[in-house]
C-alpha cells in the first residue's frame, strides 16, 4: 500500500515528506524534485514571500544514485526564512528575554475570518493564532508536490501522464469547449502567467488578478488535472471506500483552501437529461470499441474507464484580504480587523500544481493496489499482463 505523511511549519527550519510502498527502479533527482517546487512557485498573483524564499531540496532517504531503492522515500524542502525565525519557531525552549521585543514574536489575537486562526485556537488550546497558522499554512503543500514528484516519477514509468491548468480565476472562465491541454502541452502552460491554455481568457484573468490587488481584494478559482493513459480498472465500485472518484475528491479536498471538486463535468451534468449524460459505447471507423464523448471525467462505478481523466477543484479566494475583515480582538475582546501583513491575491495556479501531486499520489496508489510490484519493471509487467488478457470483445480504446 502507497502510504504518504509531511510534517514542518511554515517557518520552521524544513518541511518534510516521505512516501512509503514506492517499487524499486523510479528515476528520482533532487532536481526533478526542485523543478517541480519551481512550478508549484509559479503564477501571477502570488505575494512576496515566493519572490525572496527559496526551496531547499535534500532527498534523505529511498533513492540511490537517482532511483528508488523500494524502502520509504524521504525529501526535505528546506525553507530559507529560517534565520528569521530561528528563535520565535525554535524546538527547544528559548529564554523570554530573547523573544521579547522582536516584531514577528507579537501574538496574533485578531483572527482571520477563512483561516483556521480561531478554531484552531480553540481546538489546541492557544490564545493567539501563530502556533495555528504555522500548520494550517499551505507552505506545507510545498512537501506534498515533493511527494507527488516521486509519484508521478512512477506513473510515467507505465506510460501514464498528467497535466494540471486553470480553468478559472474568479468569474473569468475558459470556455466550456476549449481544447485540453496534452502532456506536451505542459511547458508552455508553465509559461503562462496563470497556467491557463486559452490565451484570451489568460489575458482576462490577469486583469482581474491586477484589478482585485489595485482593491484590496483576494482572488479564488478553478483548477484541472487530467491524466493520460490510465488502463481502465484502478479503483473499485465493490465499496465506498475503494472507489476512484471518491478518492479523488477526497485529496483535493485536503488541499488548503479547496471547497468543492468536480469529476467529469460533475455538476453540469446534473442539469442535464439522461441521454445527454453519458458516454455512449460504439465503434470508431475501425472496428475498436471507443466511447462516443467523456463526460463522465474517465471514472465510471468508481473505477477508471481508460479514457482521460478530468478533475476540478474550486479554490475559494484566499483569506488574508487586505482589505481586513471584521473579528474579535481575542485579548481585549473588542471587535477589530483581521491581522494581515502580506499574502497571495491568488494562489489558483498555485493550487494546480498541488492537485496534480495529489492526485498522482493516490493514482500511484492505486495502480499498486491493482498491479502490485516491488520494482517499476514488475508493475509493468503486471499491467501488461492485465490489459493483454481482457478479451476482444471487451477491448477499449480513449476515444
Ligand atoms: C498554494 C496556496 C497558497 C495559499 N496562500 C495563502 C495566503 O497567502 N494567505 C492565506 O490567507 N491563505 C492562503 N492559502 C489558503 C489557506 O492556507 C487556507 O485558506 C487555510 O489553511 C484555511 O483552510 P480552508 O480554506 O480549507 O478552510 C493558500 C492556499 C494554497 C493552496
Ligand atoms: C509560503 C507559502 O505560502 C504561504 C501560504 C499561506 C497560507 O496562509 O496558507 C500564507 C503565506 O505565507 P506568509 O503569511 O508567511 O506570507 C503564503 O506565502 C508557500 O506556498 O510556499
Amino acid at each position: 500500500m502507497l502510504r504518504w505523511l509531511t510534517a514542518g511549519e511554515s517557518h520552521g527550519p524544513a518541511l518534510v515528506g516521505i512516501v512509503e510502498g514506492l517499487p524499486s527502479g523510479v528515476g528520482l533527482t533532487a532536481e526533478d524534485v526542485r523543478q517541480a517546487l519551481a512550478r508549484r512557485r509559479l503564477g501571477y498573483g502570488r505575494g512576496a514571500r515566493m519572490k525572496f524564499e527559496q526551496d531547499e531540496v535534500t532527498i534523505v532517504g529511498g533513492v540511490r544514485h537517482g532511483l528508488t531503492q523500494g524502502g520509504p522515500v524521504a525529501i526535505q524542502v528546506g525553507n530559507t526564512e529560517w534565520p528569521k525565525w530561528e528563535q520565535i519557531m525554535s524546538a527547544d525552549p528559548v529564554d523570554a528575554e530573547v523573544l521579547e521585543g522582536q516584531a514577528r514574536n507579537a501574538p496574533l489575537t485578531r483572527p482571520r475570518p477563512g483561516h483556521a486562526d480561531f478554531t484552531g485556537m480553540q481546538k489546541y488550546g492557544f490564545d493567539e493564532a501563530r502556533p495555528v497558522l504555522e500548520r494550517a499554512s499551505a507552505r506545507e503543500t510545498a512537501a506534498r508536490v515533493a511527494l507527488g514528484t516521486a509519484a508521478a516519477a512512477f506513473l510515467r514509468g507505465l506510460g501514464i501522464e498528467l497535466v494540471s491548468h486553470t480553468t478559472q480565476i474568479a468569474a473569468v472562465a475558459v470556455p466550456e469547449d476549449a481544447p485540453l491541454p496534452l502532456p506536451s502541452d505542459v511547458e508552455a502552460l508553465d509559461a503562462d502567467p496563470l497556467r491557463c491554455f486559452h490565451a484570451a481568457t489568460s489575458e482576462a484573468m490577469v486583469a482581474e488578478v491586477d484589478a482585485a490587488h489595485k482593491e484590496g481584494e483576494t482572488l479564488g478559482g478553478v483548477v484541472e488535472v487530467l491524466a493520460y493513459g490510465l488502463p481502465p480498472g484502478l479503483g473499485s465500485y465493490v465499496h465506498w471506500d475503494r472507489r476512484l472518484d471518491a478518492r479523488l475528491a477526497g485529496a483535493l479536498m485536503g488541499i488548503q483552501a479547496i471547497k468543492g471538486v468536480e469529476v467529469g463535468d460533475g455538476f453540469r451534468t446534473a442539469a442535464r437529461r439522461g441521454s445527454a449524460a453519458h458516454d455512449e459505447i460504439v465503434r470508431d471507423g475501425a472496428g475498436k470499441i471507443i466511447r462516443s464523448t467523456n463526460r463522465a471525467g474517465g471514472i465510471e462505478g468508481g473505477m477508471s474507464i481508460g479514457d482521460v481523466l478530468r478533475v476540478r477543484a474550486a479554490m475559494k479566494p484566499i483569506a488574508t484580504v487586505p482589505r481586513a475583515l471584521r473579528t474579535i480582538d481575542v485579548a481585549t475582546g473588542e471587535p477589530a480587523k483581521a491581522h494581515h501583513q502580506r499574502s497571495d491575491v491568488c494562489a489558483v495556479p498555485a493550487a494546480g500544481v498541488v492537485a496534480e501531486a495529489m492526485v498522482a499520489l493516490v493514482l500511484a496508489q492505486a495502480v499498486l493496489e491493482k498491479f502490485g510490484g516491488d520494482s517499476l519493471a514488475e508493475t509493468r509487467r503486471n499491467l501488461e499482463s492485465y490489459l493483454a488478457a481482457i478479451p476482444a470483445s471487451l477491448d477499449s480504446v480513449a476515444g
